[in-house]
Order: structure tokens, then C-alpha cells, then sequence
């Protein structure tokens, strides 16, 4: 399947984060942030806890303008944003089918989404009311809204944290037949050095505080080849690349 949505590369070259707290405390979060997100690619932001990858979400989102550098979100196809954050963000007072139409833009409003809730899982679940839901099958209603919209780009942040491992997986495999049948530029944020090796075109590694990048690993493996014995061997040579990261 082609890559849809964006002609032009998610670019980003941020030269500083800096947080400063009211007794006058600096905390530098980014330094020399650089790197691409090819079209059609599903990169993933690997790095230890609190190095800055959030932060950096966050300025991708346009939630924090103060920083100095630049980045260039994809362009062409919708030119449309999307993200999957850890909290699934539902409106309580709507139903899953409603959250996710609320979501499209007027040109996709009238959209047939049988097959994305089929491949969700979520068919017998359209008319349900968030506070109904299992927090995986939330988080199932939270990767359909962002797919539903059909993005130029895709954030995730830890969109699996604080499940249960089997449910992760399952999600993990959600995840990656919806995005298969329209692959999508994507930058995932996440510290499971697995999940990276299980979903990413390439993964991104960050050093400690300030993140700037350490080194690129490109997994040029179709997915379905990443079976056990592939993965351990992708974790052996990631971890020969990049002793110590994680
Ligand atoms: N609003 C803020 N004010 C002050 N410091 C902050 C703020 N937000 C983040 N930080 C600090 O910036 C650093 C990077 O935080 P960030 O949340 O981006 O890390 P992270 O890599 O996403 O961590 P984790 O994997 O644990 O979620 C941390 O030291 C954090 O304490």
C-alpha cells in the first residue's frame, strides 16, 4: 500500500527548550533536537524517562511555542494533525460513534467508518458511553478518532502505558493493521525499546537530558516478519548500536 497524506517530511530542528520555574530554577529539556520523519514512515521517539520526548510532542502539537528552532509538519494530502495521548480524552457525555464523528473535519463527516470500528474491534460498541468502556477498548476509541480524520501526521504519546501486557499487545496489532491500510507519517513516543522494534519504520534514540539524538535504528523489516526469534535478534543488534540506552 502507498503512503497517503503528506508530500513533504515532518522536519524538526528545535535548538532549545528551556523551563523556567518562578523561583528562577532552569530546567533545559531540548538542545539540538534534530531529525526527519520521511512520508509514509512510523517512526518511533525512544529515550529514558524524562528526557524531554512529551516536550517535544508538545511543541510538534503547537501546545508550547516557547522554544527556539523551528520544525516543518508534513504538507499535502488533509495537511490535517492528529494524536493519541495516554489519557484517551473521550467526551463523557457522547458516544464512542459520536466522539469519533465529532472529530472529522465537514468533508468527512458523512464518512462510512464500518470497516475502521470492524478493525478496531469496536462494531458493538458505536453506541456505548465512555464510562461503559474498558480502558483498553477507550484507547481502541482513541486510535479510531485519529484515523477517522485521515492526518497528514500522526502523534502518539505512550498510547499503551499502564495496560495490562496482553492488552498492549493486542492494541499493538490494532494499531498496526489500521495504520497498514493507510500508512500514515507517524512519531510515536515511547521508552519500550520492544514496542519501537515491533511498530517503527525507524527508531529515533535520545540521549538523557537535554534530548538531542543519539543515532537513528532503521527496522527495514516487514512487519510480519518480526516474529520472536526476529525480534530478539533486533534487540541484539540495538542493543551492539546502542549500549546501555535502554
Ligand atoms: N512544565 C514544566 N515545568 C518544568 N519542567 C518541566 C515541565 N515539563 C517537563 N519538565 C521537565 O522537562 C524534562 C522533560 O520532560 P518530558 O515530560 O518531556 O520527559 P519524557 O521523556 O516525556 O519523560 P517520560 O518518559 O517519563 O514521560 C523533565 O525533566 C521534566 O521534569
Amino acid at each position: 500500500m502507498q503512503p497517503v497524506g503528506a508530500v513533504v517530511p515532518l522536519r524538526v530542528d528545535i535548538a532549545e527548550k528551556t523551563f523556567r520555574s518562578a523561583q528562577g530554577v532552569s530546567i533545559t529539556a531540548l538542545q539540538d533536537l534534530s531529525f526527519e520523519v520521511r512520508q509514509g514512515e512510523f517512526a518511533c521517539l525512544l529515550g529514558p524517562s524524562g528526557c524531554g520526548k512529551t516536550t517535544t510532542l508538545r511543541i510538534l502539537l503547537g501546545l508550547d511555542k516557547d522554544f527556539s528552532g523551528s520544525f516543518q509538519l508534513p504538507e499535502g494530502g488533509s495537511n490535517r494533525i492528529a494524536a493519541v495521548f495516554q489519557e484517551p480524552i473521550l467526551l463523557p457525555w457522547r458516544t464512542v460513534e459520536q466522539n469519533v464523528r465529532l472529530a472529522l473535519p465537514k468533508s468527512l463527516r458523512t464518512k462510512n467508518l464500518d470497516g475502521l470500528f470492524d478493525t478496531l474491534g469496536l462494531a458493538g460498541m458505536r453506541s456505548l458511553y465512555p464510562a461503559e468502556l474498558s480502558l483498553g477498548l477507550a484507547r481502541r476509541a482513541a486510535l479510531a478518532r485519529a484515523f477517522a480524520t485521515e492526518p497528514a501526521v500522526l502523534f502518539l504519546d505512550e498510547p499503551f502505558a499502564s495496560l495490562d501486557e496482553r492488552t498492549a499487545e493486542r492494541l499493538r496489532h490494532l494499531l498496526l493493521t489500521v495504520w497498514s491500510a493507510r500508512p500514515t507519517t507517524a512519531l510515536m513516543v515511547t521508552h519500550n525499546l520492544r514496542e519501537a522494534l515491533m511498530l517503527s519504520d525507524r527508531i529515533i534514540v535520545l540521549a538523557q537530558r537535554p534530548a538531542h539524538v543519539l543515532g537513528m535504528f532503521d527496522v527495514r523489516l516487514p512487519r510480519h516478519y518480526r516474529n520472536p526469534q526476529v525480534m530478539s535478534d533486533l534487540l541484539r543488534s540495538f542493543h551492539q548500536k546502542f549500549p546501555g540506552v535502554v
